[in-house]
């Protein structure tokens, strides 16, 4: 098993005295390679419950486990390091900043804590595996959607991380940019990444190993047909 979530529950406040019950009694076994899809209405909980298991948001309740340590077991700083190394984040969108370069944005992430030249090398390395070594040089606002999304791709696998969580990866993108990204995703998790990855798309949500449907917080697997 790679991470466990068991009874998570999120709750944020929204204006005076409202509560918000983002995330019920959410339980979630991940292992190697596996390859999760969870689908869900708008305002379901999927971001939140990424961000939990990125161990982006902490205020929660119930346990998540990561090869076996729980994340109220690590520190700060052991935490921010499993998250540069071990966990991709792909958010829903972007992310990327405007004022940077593809090369400048894939090692943002790492810049402080990496020997710079390695880090460049790995960078363009990456960068080259995904297509993207002519637009190394472009401005996110000169990129098309395919090219943004595989620069936030080239960011998150920079450390060849064991899982990666993919935000609606293909919401914005047309068709043939769908199947491109799709593709690079099956790679990858052909060579033994672990993927979450949560959509809309009732299709891509057929292509992983186990489905799940969230509503209103709570997580249901969907049973095969
Ligand atoms: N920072 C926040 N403060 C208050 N409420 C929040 C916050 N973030 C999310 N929520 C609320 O929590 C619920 C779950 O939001 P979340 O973003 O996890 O849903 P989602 O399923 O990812 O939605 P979408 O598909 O639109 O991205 C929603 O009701 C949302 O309004």
């Amino acid at each position: 098993m790679l991470m466990e979530a068991k009874g998570i529950q999120v709750t944020y406040e929204q204006g005076k005295n409202q509560q918000i019950f983002a995330l019920s009694n959410v339980d979630l076994v991940i292992n190697k390679q596996d390859w999760i899809s969870i689908l869900g209405p708008s305002g379901s909980g999927k971001t939140t419950l990424l961000n939990v298991l990125a161990g982006l948001h902490t205020r929660f309740e119930g346990t998540v486990e990561f090869n076996g340590k729980k994340y109220s077991d690590f520190t700060k700083e052991e935490l921010q390091h499993m998250r540069r190394n071990k966990i991709g984040y792909i958010f829903q969108d972007y992310r990327l900043f405007d004022q940077y370069t593809v090369l400048e944005n894939v090692m943002m992430p790492y810049w402080p804590y990496e020997n710079k030249l390695h880090l460049k090398s790995k960078a363009k390395e990456i960068i080259g595996h995904l297509g993207l070594t002519e637009r190394i040089d472009a401005l996110p606002n000169e990129l098309s959607g395919g090219e943004k999304q595989r620069t936030a791709i080239a960011r998150a696998l920079l450390n060849e991380p064991d899982v990666l969580l993919c935000d609606e990866p293909t919401g914005n993108l047309d068709e043939d940019n769908r199947d491109h990204i799709l593709e690079i995703l099956k790679t990858l998790n052909e060579q033994g990444i672990t993927i979450l990855l949560v959509t809309h798309d009732p299709l891509v949500g057929k292509l992983g190993n186990r489905e799940y449907y969230m509503r209103d917080g709570r997580l249901q697997e969907v049973q095969p047909t």
